[in-house]
């Protein structure tokens, strides 16, 4: 299995590789959908999972353990271009912008993509220094259901709008000079995490009869 280090720098030269940030707590086969999907449509070499110590804007409340995340990733993830990472623990950073300042100045001759949800690109304005991340690293969103159409008029998809690339240009992304982004109408995969969190409560409950656990 490939592992990602600061001092690993060599082997990353040259290389095009999609990030993926998430909380995933746990992971599912949505992120393998969309990371699939990246490999393919970016001509990437590998896909990162940078699984986060703690989402900024998430509560503590049950996010399992980083520990628990990252096995989680491993069982999800079952490809050889996709690593499963704690490197933010290493950068020390839990801020986004933070994080690919940090990826760029350990990888120079890495050619990164930020990997997101359409959720996340609505979301994105609420996160520190985000134009920081626009004017860094390429960006590359995937459809979601429900909130693509959203996306797609949310502050972010507007103040950028002149920089989206067409998906028929989107293998030329990795090397483009940032800002730039692409939008993916891809198939849709309904995965999602808080439901999963959701299904097995419920499993949990009526296995203790019905006692909150
Ligand atoms: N089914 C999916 N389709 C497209 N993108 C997805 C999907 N699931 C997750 N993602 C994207 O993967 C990244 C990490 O997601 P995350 O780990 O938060 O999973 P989640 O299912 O959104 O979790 P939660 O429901 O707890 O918020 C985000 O950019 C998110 O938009
Ligand atoms: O930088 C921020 O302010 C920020 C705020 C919220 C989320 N993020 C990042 O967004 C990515 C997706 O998070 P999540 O929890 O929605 O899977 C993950 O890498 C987080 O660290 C970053």
């Amino acid at each position: 299995m490939k592992r990602v280090h600061l001092y690993s720098g060599r082997f990353w030269a040259g290389r095009k590789v999609g990030l993926l940030g998430g909380s995933f707590n746990p992971a599912h086969d949505g992120h393998r959908h969309i990371s699939l999907l990246a490999l393919k449509l970016l001509g990437l070499d590998y896909v990162w999972w940078l699984v986060s110590p703690q989402n900024p804007l998430k509560s503590t409340r049950d996010m399992a353990s980083l520990e628990e995340r990252l096995v989680s990733g491993q069982l999800v993830a079952r490809h050889p271009r996709i690593v499963v990472t704690d490197i933010e623990c290493e950068l020390d950073t839990r801020f986004t912008a933070q994080t690919l300042a940090g990826l760029h100045g350990h990888f120079p001759q890495t050619r990164f993509v930020w990997l997101m949800g359409a959720d996340n690109l609505t979301q994105i304005p609420r996160w520190q220094n985000w134009t920081r991340i626009f004017a860094s690293t390429p960006v590359a969103v995937f459809s979601r259901p429900p909130y693509s159409l959203s996306a797609l008029h949310g502050k972010a998809a507007q103040r950028y709008r002149c920089r989206r690339v067409g998906q028929n240009r989107a293998r030329g992304l990795p090397a483009m000079e940032p800002p730039a982004w692409v939008f993916f109408q891809n198939p849709l995969h309904p995965a999602s995490a808080t439901e999963i969190r959701k299904r097995r409560a419920q499993a949990a409950a009526a296995a203790s009869g019905g006692q909150p656990v």
